[in-house]
C-alpha cells in the first residue's frame, strides 16, 4: 500500500491464486493495465508459465509467501476447497481476502465467515457491476409483479464445473426475499411434470466458450417481462475484483459483498 495510508491513491500490492485459470491470469493482465495495481505474489496449484510478466509460484509456498511479500489483499478465483484453505492461510498471515470463487457449500461458506472475524473478507458471485444492476432490477420487478412465474436461464462456457452459477443462486436468493410464497427451486423439468405457483424454474445451459448470461423471465397476466445481463469478457470481472481489493486493503475484519464496495462508490 502507499505510505499515504490509501490504497486507492497507488501501488496496490496483491496476490492472486489460482494464477494460471481463465479468472486468474485476467486479473493479472487487469493489474498490469493499472497504474495503481502491483501483483507482488501469483500462485497456481499446478507449474504455470509467467502471465503478463509475472512469476507464478507454487500454490504450496503461498504461506512463505504472504509472509516475505506482505501483500495488501489476496485476490482469489480457484474452487471452492483450495478458496477455504487460502482463507485459512489469510486468517493467519493477516491478509484481507477478495473471493470470486463459487460452489461454496453452507459449511465452506461458515468457513470463509470464520476468517472474517481476523481479517477482512469480501465473497462476491459476480464482480460486474451490470449483474449488481440486474439484481436491483430483478428484486424490484419481483415485488412489483406478485404472482407471477418466475424462471432463471443461466449460460455459461463448456468447462465451467458449478451449476447453477453462483449469480444464478445469489438472484434466487433475491426473488426469494422479495417473493416469500417462491420456496421450491426446481431445476429442470422432465416428463409429466406441471408447473406449481411455488415454483422457481432453474436452467443451466454449457456450451463453446460463452463467458456468463443471466436471464430472468417474470409471467403472468398475459404480459412476460424478461431481464438479462450478458458478459463480454473476463475482463469486466477482473476490474471489479481489483475495485474490491482496493477497497477492501482499507476496511476493518469482517465480512462483506460486493454491493458494500459499489455503496462505498456513490457516497
Ligand atoms: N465472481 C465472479 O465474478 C466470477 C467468478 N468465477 C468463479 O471463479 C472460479 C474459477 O473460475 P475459472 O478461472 O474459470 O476456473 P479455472 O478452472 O480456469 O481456474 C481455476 C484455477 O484454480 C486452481 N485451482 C482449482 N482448484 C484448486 C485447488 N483445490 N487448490 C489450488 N488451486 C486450485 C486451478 O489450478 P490448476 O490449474 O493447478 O488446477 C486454476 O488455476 C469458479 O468458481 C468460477 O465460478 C468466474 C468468473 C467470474
Ligand atoms: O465460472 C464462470 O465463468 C463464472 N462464474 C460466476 C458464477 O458462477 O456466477 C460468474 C460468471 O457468471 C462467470
Amino acid at each position: 500500500m502507499s505510505d499515504s495510508g490509501d490504497p486507492t491513491a497507488a501501488d496496490l500490492r496483491i496476490a492472486v491464486t489460482g494464477a494460471g485459470g481463465r479468472m486468474g491470469r485476467e486479473v493479472i493482465e487487469a493489474a498490469a493495465d493499472r497504474e495503481d495495481v502491483t501483483v507482488a505474489v501469483a500462485v497456481n496449484r499446478t507449474a504455470t508459465d509467467p502471465v503478463a510478466g509475472v512469476a507464478v509460484e507454487d500454490a504450496a509456498d503461498l504461506d512463505n509467501l504472504l509472509a516475505s511479500e506482505e501483500p495488501d489483499v489476496l485476490v482469489d478465483f480457484t474452487g471452492p476447497d483450495s478458496a477455504v484453505a487460502y482463507a485459512e492461510t489469510c486468517a493467519d498471515a493477516g491478509v484481507p481476502l477478495v473471493t470470486g470463487t463459487t460452489g461454496f457449500t453452507e459449511s465452506q461458506v461458515d468457513d470463509l465467515r470464520a476468517a472474517s472475524e481476523s481479517v477482512p473478507v469480501l465473497k462476491a458471485s459476480n464482480f460486474a457491476r451490470g449483474v449488481a444492476a440486474l439484481r436491483r432490477a430483478v428484486r424490484e420487478a419481483a415485488a412489483a409483479l406478485p404472482g407471477y412465474d418466475v424462471e432463471l436461464t443461466e449460460t455459461h462456457h463448456n468447462a465451467k464445473r458449478d451449476a447453477p452459477s453462483g449469480t444464478a443462486k445469489s438472484i434466487l436468493d433475491d426473488v426469494e426475499e422479495v417473493r416469500g410464497d417462491l420456496d421450491e427451486r426446481v431445476h429442470g423439468r422432465e416428463g409429466d411434470a406441471p408447473r406449481e405457483s411455488t415454483e422457481i424454474g432453474v436452467h443451466a445451459r454449457r456450451a463453446g466458450d460463452v463467458t456468463g448470461e443471466h436471464e430472468v423471465l417474470l409471467a403472468g397476466n398475459r404480459e412476460t417481462l424478461e431481464l438479462t445481463h450478458r458478459a463480454g469478457d473476463r475482463g469486466v470481472f477482473a476490474e471489479g475484483a481489483l475495485d474490491a481489493a482496493a477497497w477492501l486493503a482499507a476496511s476493518d475484519p469482517g465480512w462483506y459483498g460486493f454491493g458494500d464496495v459499489l455503496d462505498a462508490g456513490e457516497e
